[in-house]
């Protein structure tokens, strides 16, 4: 369980110190985002009462708040931005994320935005039809069943928000990284492989929106290169973990 934790500071601010206050958490926020114990912070104004403000700070844990940043110098900058304002809170307490979280559906998953499962099949079909005649990679591949491309779709699908298929059937993430061990994978195999698979998105129809192809590649490069660390001599056996779910990151799906 993460040991992050979240401060909620409720305030109460009458609506002609609203600006100043604005003013000083703007400045004060420089010090939150210069911590190395804040993992993130937002002000958020009332809507339906503009007097209330939250700040939500999420900590890498509540020690490191207390003992790191309340007693550092950047602690003493910030209070001394936002000390006019201690009067008017009215709520600071730490608050434990519960289990209870997600996202909701108003963002297409990276699934569903690609096409579902044919979109996979087509891309891995294609993927492994080059792959099989390729210099540098074909030898690798020789011998695999022809489940094997079905398998990876399984994956990448499962990787990009689809279903759980192939964790409940084919092994999940333990199997996966077992796969790729002892495999000695080179650099200019990793690199081929990636080059491959652009092509085969590109001829397989996947979207070529940039936002799509920009999380797509953040995938591909992050994987094959762990594919190729946990194929040498030096990996660690992974401790037993969830099938990585991929997001959009900082490109969010474009819609016109
Ligand atoms: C994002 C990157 C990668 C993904 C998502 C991926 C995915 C997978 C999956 C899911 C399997 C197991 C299939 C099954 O359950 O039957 C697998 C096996 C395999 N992968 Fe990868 N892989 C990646 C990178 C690479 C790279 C860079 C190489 C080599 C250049 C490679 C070579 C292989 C080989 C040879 C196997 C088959 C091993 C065997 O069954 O004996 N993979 N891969």
């Amino acid at each position: 369980m993460t040991t992050q934790t979240v401060e909620y500071i409720r305030y109460r601010i009458p609506g002609d110190r609203s600006a100043e206050f604005l003013a000083a958490y703007t400045r004060a926020a420089a010090r939150l985002a210069a911590a190395p114990q804040c993992v993130d912070y937002e002000l958020a104004r009332c809507e339906e009462d503009f007097e209330h403000f939250i700040l939500r700070i999420t900590w890498t844990s509540t020690e490191d708040h207390i003992e790191g940043f309340r007693k550092s110098d950047l602690f003493q900058d910030f209070l001394a931005e936002i000390r006019p304002y201690v009067g008017n809170i009215d709520e600071m307490r730490h608050y434990k994320p519960t289990s209870v979280r997600g996202t909701g559906a108003s963002v297409p998953s990276l699934y569903d935005w690609a096409g579902g499962a044919d979109a996979f099949a087509r891309l891995t079909d294609v993927f492994y039809a080059k792959v099989l005649k390729d210099d540098l990679l074909g030898p690798l591949f020789a011998d695999l069943p022809p489940e094997h491309a079905g398998h990876v779709a399984l994956w990448i699908g499962e990787v990009f928000g689809g279903p759980a298929t192939y964790s409940e059937r084919q092994g999940g993430h333990s199997h996966m990284v077992a796969k790729h061990v002892g495999k000695h994978i080179t650099e200019p195999q990793r690199r081929r492989w990636v080059n491959l698979m652009h092509d085969a998105a590109d001829e397989a129809g996947l979207p070529a929106d940039a936002e799509f192809r920009s999380a797509f590649s953040a995938y591909i490069e992050w994987g094959t290169r762990l594919a190729v660390y946990f194929s040498g001599p030096d990996a660690d056996r992974p401790a037993e973990q969830p099938v990585p779910l991929w997001n959009w990151g900082a490109a969010p799906p474009y819609q016109p």
